[in-house]
This record gives C-alpha cells, sequence and structure tokens, in this order.
C-alpha cells in the first residue's frame, strides 16, 4: 500500500519505518526542514534503540523516503496518517493546533479518494473535527479514521511490530477493509470500532496506566511507614491476572511526553462535560509530590540542602530514551538548585536534551557515573539506566564524600545494598534502609 505519515517525531518516524518494514510504500513528511535533511541522510533525530538500522535498510530497499512536501506525500498515497504532536495548552487541554493545521494542508491537496488516519492522541470529536476541515476546503472523496497508537519510547519499534491490540475507529465499511489488510501483518487482535470510542480507548489506557503507577506510589509511601516491601508486595498482588504484574513499579513517579499530558486532557475533557473525575485528579497530584519525596529523603539524611554537592544520575524520564519532556529529574534538579545544592549530573544519552530543558547554574554535566557521585554527599538515582544497575556499590561508597543514595527506582538488590556501605534509602523498601544512628522508621 501507499503511505504518507505526516510528522516525523517519536509515534510517526517509528509507524513510517515499521509500515516500510512489512512492505508498504512509505513517505514521512515534517515541516521542519533540517529534520529531513537528517533522515534523507540516513541519521535518525531521536533515541530509540533498532530504529536507524531498520530505517536505513528501508531506505536502501526503496520502500521508504521523506520528504517536507505535502503535497507530492499526498499525492503519491492512498492512506495518510497523522502523527504531529498535541502538547499541552496552559490550560491542560490538548492543543490541536498541529493537527487542524494538517488537516488544512490535507484538503488543500487531495485529488483522489484518501483514507484519513489520525494516529496523535486527540480528544474525542477531533476526528469530526478533522472532517468537517478537510470537506470545507475540498470536494475530494475521503474517510476519516482514529487508529490511536500506544508504541512506549525505548521499545517503539518492538511494540510497534508486535501490539498487544490496534484499534480502529470509524464509520466507513471501505476504511475498515484496508486498514485491516494494512494492520492485519503486525496482529490479528484488530478492534474495530467507531472513531469516538477509538479516541477515548486512547485516553482511558493512558489513565488507567497512569492510576496504576500513583495506586502503587501510595502503597510505597505507607509501606515505608508500616515495615513492608513494596516491591514484595506488588509481586504479591501482580500474580493475580485480574490486577496484573505490569506498571507496579513505585518510584519518583511518571514522567514523559504522555501520561502527563494525557491525564491533564482528560481531566479537561471530562470536565467540557460537567463531569468532574476525581479519582485521575488525584492520580495527578499524588504523581507530583512523589517526585518530592527524593528531596525528603535528601533533607532527612543531610539536614539543609544549601552548600552540599548531590550526584544525580538519570535525567531521561526513563532508560532507553533521549526523550526528557515532563522527565521528574527536570523538576528534582530545579527544587535542588533552589535550595542551593550543587548538582553533578550524568545521563548516558539525555544530557544533551536535558540541557536544553534546564537553566540552572550550579550543575555540572559529568562524563561517566563515578565521576558524578566522586566527592559528592549524596546520590540521587532518578533513571533505572541497566549501566547504573551493575556498578560496584562498595567502590562507589569510597569515592563519596558521604556514602548515601536515594534509589528513586529501587535499582539495587537487598545483596546489593547489604554488601555495601552504602546509607541506602529506596522507595517503598524500608528494610533496606540503613540509617547511621537512627531505626529506619518501622512501626
Ligand atoms: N511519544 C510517544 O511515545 C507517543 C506514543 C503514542 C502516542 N503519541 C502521540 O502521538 C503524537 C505525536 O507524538 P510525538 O512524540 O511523535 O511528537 P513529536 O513532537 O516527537 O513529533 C511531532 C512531529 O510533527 C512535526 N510537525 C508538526 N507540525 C507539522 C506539520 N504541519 N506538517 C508536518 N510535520 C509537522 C514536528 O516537526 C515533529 O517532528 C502526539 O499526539 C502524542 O500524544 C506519542
Ligand atoms: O511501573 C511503572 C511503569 C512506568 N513508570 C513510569 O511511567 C512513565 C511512562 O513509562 P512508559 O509507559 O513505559 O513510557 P511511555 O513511552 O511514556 O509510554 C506510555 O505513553 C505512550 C504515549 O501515549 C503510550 O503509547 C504507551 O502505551 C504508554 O505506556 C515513565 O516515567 C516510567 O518511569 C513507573 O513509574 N512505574
Amino acid at each position: 500500500m501507499n503511505i504518507a505519515v505526516i510528522g516525523t517525531g517519536y509515534v510517526g518516524l517509528v509507524s513510517g519505518v515499521c509500515f516500510s518494514e512489512i512492505g508498504n510504500q512509505v513517505i514521512c513528511v515534517d515541516n521542519n526542514g533540517a529534520k529531513v535533511e537528517m533522515l534523507n541522510e540516513g541519521n535518525v533525530p531521536i533515541y530509540e534503540p533498532g530504529l536507524k538500522e531498520l530505517m536505513v535498510s528501508n531506505m536502501q530497499a526503496g520502500r521508504l523516503s521523506f520528504t517536507s512536501n505535502i503535497a507530492e506525500a499526498i499525492s503519491q498515497s492512498d492512506i495518510i496518517f497523522i502523527a504531529v504532536g498535541t502538547p499541552s495548552l496552559p490550560s491542560g487541554e490538548a492543543n490541536l493546533s498541529y493537527v487542524e493545521q494538517v488537516a488544512i494542508e490535507i484538503g488543500s491537496h487531495i485529488e483522489s479518494y484518501k483514507i484519513i488516519v489520525t494516529k496523535s492522541t486527540v480528544p474525542v470529536g477531533t476526528n469530526d473535527r478533522v472532517r468537517e476541515l478537510i470537506s470545507s476546503i475540498s470536494s475530494q472523496p475521503f474517510d476519516v479514521a482514529s487508529v490511536p497508537e500506544f508504541l512506549r519510547e525505548g521499545s517503539a519499534v518492538k511494540d510497534t511490530l508486535n501490539p498487544d491490540r490496534i484499534v480502529i475507529g470509524t464509520n466507513s465499511d471501505r476504511a475498515i477493509k484496508t486498514l485491516k489488510k494494512l494492520h492485519r501483518p503486525l496482529t490479528e487482535n484488530l478492534i474495530i470500532t467507531d472513531i469516538r470510542s477509538a479516541e477515548m480507548i486512547k485516553y482511558a489506557s493512558n489513565a488507567f496506566l497512569a492510576t496504576k503507577i500513583s495506586f502503587i506510589n501510595e502503597i510505597s509511601n505507607i509501606c515505608e511507614k508500616v515495615g513492608a516491601d513494596v516491591t514484595r508486595v506488588a509481586e504479591g498482588m501482580g500474580y493475580d491476572k485480574r490486577i496484573g504484574a505490569s506498571f507496579l513499579k513505585a518510584g519518583i513517579g511518571y514522567g514523559g511526553s504522555c501520561f502527563p499530558k494525557d491525564t491533564q486532557a482528560l481531566i479537561q475533557i471530562a470536565g467540557m462535560v460537567d463531569y468532574d473525575f476525581r479519582l485521575l485528579k488525584s492520580v495527578v497530584q499524588v504523581n507530583q509530590d512523589q517526585r518530592f519525596q527524593v528531596i525528603h529523603k535528601l533533607e532527612e539524611a543531610l539536614g539543609s540542602l544549601k552548600g552540599k554537592t548531590i550526584a544525580v544520575w538519570g535525567l531521561a524520564f526513563k532508560p532507553d530514551t533521549d526523550d526528557v519532556r515532563d522527565a521528574p529529574a527536570i523538576d528534582i534538579i530545579q527544587h535542588l538548585s533552589d535550595a542551593g545544592a550543587v548538582i553533578k549530573a550524568y545521563d548516558p544519552i539525555a544530557t544533551a536534551n536535558f540541557r536544553k530543558e534546564v537553566d540552572v547554574a550550579s550543575i555540572s554535566w559529568e562524563e561517566n557515573p563515578l565521576q558524578a557521585a566522586e566527592g559528592a554527599d549524596a546520590l540521587c538515582v532518578l533513571t533505572e539506566w541497566k549501566e547504573f544497575a551493575h556498578i560496584d556499590l562498595t567502590e562507589l561508597a569510597e569515592i563519596m564524600k558521604d556514602p548515601i543514595m536515594i534509589d528513586g527506582r529501587n535499582l539495587y538488590s537487598a545483596e546489593q545494598v547489604q554488601a555495601s556501605n552504602l546509607q541506602y534509602y529506596s522507595v517503598g523498601r524500608p528494610g533496606l534502609t540503613k540509617l547511621e544512628g537512627k531505626a529506619a522508621a518501622i512501626i
């Protein structure tokens, strides 16, 4: 099939590459000329495992190309995917201006029947708006479908080629037939539904996953006070198939370009129809507070943070990505700086992106984890990168001024911690907390 994908961000680029990988002819469009130039040279602007190899091999096979000329891409394609950003407005609502702009451009260039598919995460009713915009400009025949994306950054290629399900929301039999044929090589689990339900499935899925995370984070806070281990609690809960083991890792809360923005957007969507989504509001609040548990633990260990040197391992919102959008590290580092601490930060991949987000004077960007930790009064682990997991904690304790670790991701095992001289603070595992001169708070 001939496919155009508009927007070559995390979603558009990965989708375009994967559609070409399963044998389609794909042209990807972006209005950022520098990005298109880079892609045409075979370079990937984002860090995503396995993406570059797959992209280059499909370009070489003549199935994948990049352009900034949307008219050219539309004329060559039968199916047009919209995969531009829908970031938050200050109110929390989704900013639909990029999607609307693309709809207008499609309306201006469409010259024969097309299927227009929205992959961007959009509020209920947006596909109707896309249809209206195109129809107001063009009298050409077309159908609209909502096919929301569920990939995760860091495993985006794997997720796209092996999805749990694909949701196809449309009222057109012709579009259903074509979109089933396109997606069947990826999974047999195709959920065919109406457009509004498809739009809602995406927000409801992200809101539910965010709820699981905030739930387990609250359980972890209670575990700290009652002397239970949240990792064992999550394991024990997860064996119940009705609960499931995934998304029960306690930590410093969720970040990234999706959960924070999509939970806010769903609260707004509910508000527009006079529904107060109290549960989701609490999920968001718990998540915000959870980031600051790291600060509370630092203060418990060090007292005032003024003049203290704090090492930070991990800046990305999760491992295996260079994305720092809404990473908890942004708030935590800003707070450390405001409190007068000196920060030594290290991330294997995300430092360059992080430096564009955070403007604090009291920070140095280190070349490796041990360099960051050397001479520090305390160390905070904010992203569970694999390279941190295997570090010798005894050696680490020796090079720090004070061997205090706040492990915001429960990265280290009981054996690793117990064999070290670290004064260790976990998330919800009070039995591992070794506090000099004080007992862990167990009732
Ligand atoms: N990032 C994820 O993991 C993920 C997963 C599922 C769904 N989503 C959703 O997918 C959408 C895209 O997310 P993303 O992270 O890929 O965004 P992104 O910001 O990484 O990429 C968007 C791209 O669209 C381009 N663009 C903007 N306007 C354009 C126009 N008029 N013509 C051509 N190109 C244009 C931008 O230059 C940019 O390259 C969002 O709605 C997001 O919520 C994201
Ligand atoms: O048990 C867990 C699982 C995740 N997280 C955090 O949650 C955030 C999001 O992680 P993840 O969901 O793995 O990454 P994303 O790339 O943001 O993917 C989410 O957001 C995408 C955009 O909508 C969706 O497509 C995906 O299905 C959805 O998982 C990260 O900060 C993680 O550290 C936890 O704290 N505990």
